[in-house]
């Protein structure tokens, strides 16, 4: 019988340890990127040293012996854990007769197979050819040497192509274009959210923690339409790569606007990151963080770091932030638990849902008192500045006005004073 199923790729993974105590967790990382992208990991080699080396990545007497093994394991593949240069690249694919990927275009490609939606397209598209650019060489006319195409097919198809500096250029000027049309609607949407004053939770956190889980626990127990609002939850890295928005409204009538989107992973190609400006913008106008955690990943601590040092490339540094462990049904652990701003749960657990709610409201409102406040019939304006900037709690139509029972924040009262009876 013909077996008609393509056999994976098999890759050798290999990394340069310039003394950094991270190193391992970067491999293991660097394992999951591969095994995300549908390669078969065969092995793997690491060489200890104070520098790389310029021409070559790793030095020679290793690049012999990583050659030998690979190919003794049949990897036709060679993955290094960095971004390395164009040089650097040319020369290990002489060197070990490998098809030779750095750490960046790894990344690249898996966002590439995983972007569902014309904007999520458009971003990894120019990320890749921002990736790509640098790495035409310009005398370089040997057009099997460039890049392109996918791990499988690379250099085959894309040669017809001109993907000289020139045309990449224009391409990446033309998707940008592209992408603003794409986001404008977007941010729109976004711009109108922002106005009105319902304040804003942005999941965040490391791939696969479990943000789109907690939305969709979120959107089951307090949103009225769940089902056709949920989320996509998949066990592997970057099953998001957009950002969904939903309102939660819970049920002592606080509304907040909740966000789900890309996880994130160490050494993000920046490239990448500034390409997902437009998806991470909900991040960056969130009045609250939950930043979700793998509470059974071995690696949990550096995935904590690796979460604060995107967040801090995107520029968000004072967002208040509950820090949420997930997944506490594999522990043996007692959970839902509140310890400050942490919270150990379940996002597949009801109960753990009820209490991050709370969590989130104690947040958002603790501020914020409960008035009654008296709306002349006339002042049309004024009420409708009160539905849209404060929560409002009960509403009661009379013949003196309308009487509003609302919780207000203290820069509202200030503002509504004069209403407030
Ligand atoms: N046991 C258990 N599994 C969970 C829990 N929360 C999420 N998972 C699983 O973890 C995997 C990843 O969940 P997602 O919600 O897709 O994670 P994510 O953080 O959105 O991941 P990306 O979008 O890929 O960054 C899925 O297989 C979920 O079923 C939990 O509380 N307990
Ligand atoms: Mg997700």
């Amino acid at each position: 019988m013909i077996n008609n199923i393509p056999q994976p790729i098999k890759a050798f993974l290999a990394g340069v340890n310039l003394n950094d105590p991270n190193f391992d967790y970067y491999m293991t990382e660097l394992t999951n990127l591969a095994t995300a992208a549908n390669l078969d990991v065969v092995g793997q080699a690491r060489q200890n040293a104070t520098q790389v080396v310029t021409s070559t990545y790793l030095g020679i007497g290793k690049i012999n012996e990583i050659k030998n093994i690979a190919h003794g394991l049949k990897a036709q593949v060679l993955i290094l854990n960095d971004e390395l240069s164009p040089m650097q690249i040319r020369n290990l694919e002489k060197l070990t007769k490998l098809r030779v990927i750095d750490r960046t275009e790894l990344i690249l490609e898996i966002f590439a197979s995983r972007a569902r939606t014309k904007q999520a397209q458009l971003q990894v598209k120019l990320a890749k050819l921002q990736y790509e650019l640098p790495r035409l060489h310009p005398s370089e006319n040997n057009l099997d040497q460039q890049r392109g195409g996918s791990l499988a097919n690379r250099g085959a198809g894309e040669s017809k192509l001109e993907l000289n500096r020139r045309t990449i250029g224009k391409q990446i000027a033309a998707i940008k274009h592209e992408l603003e049309h794409v986001t404008k609607q977007e941010a729109i949407k976004a711009k109108r959210r922002n106005q009105n004053q319902i304040p804003k939770v942005a999941l965040v956190g490391y791939t696969n923690a479990g943000k789109s889980t907690t939305m969709n626990g979120l959107l089951t127990k307090f949103s009225q339409e769940n089902g056709a609002k949920q989320v996509f939850v998949k066990n592997m890295l970057f099953a998001t790569l957009d950002t969904s928005v939903r309102r939660i409204k819970l049920n002592n009538n606080f509304s907040f606007i909740l966000s789900d989107t890309v996880g994130f992973i160490s050494k993000l190609p920046h490239n990448l990151i500034e390409s997902f400006k437009a998806t991470l913008q909900e991040v960056k106008d969130a009045d609250l963080l939950i930043n979700v955690v793998d509470a059974t990943d071995p690696n949990m601590l550096q995935t904590i770091h690796t979460t604060q040092a995107v967040l801090a490339e995107i520029g968000i540094k004072d967002t208040p932030m509950i820090t949420a462990y997930n997944k506490a049904d594999k522990t043996e652990r007692d959970y839902p638990q509140i310890e400050g701003d942490n919270l150990l749960y379940a996002a597949t657990s009801q109960a753990s849902i009820t209490v991050l709610a709370q969590l989130i409201t104690q947040h958002l409102f603790a501020a914020s008192q409960k008035v009654e406040l008296l709306i002349p019939l006339t002042a049309g304006k004024i009420l409708s500045q009160l539905h849209e900037q404060t929560q409002i709690i009960d509403e009661e139509y009379q013949s003196d006005g309308v009487h509003l029972y609302a919780r207000l924040t203290p820069d509202k009262s200030l503002q509504f004073k004069k209403y407030i009876i």
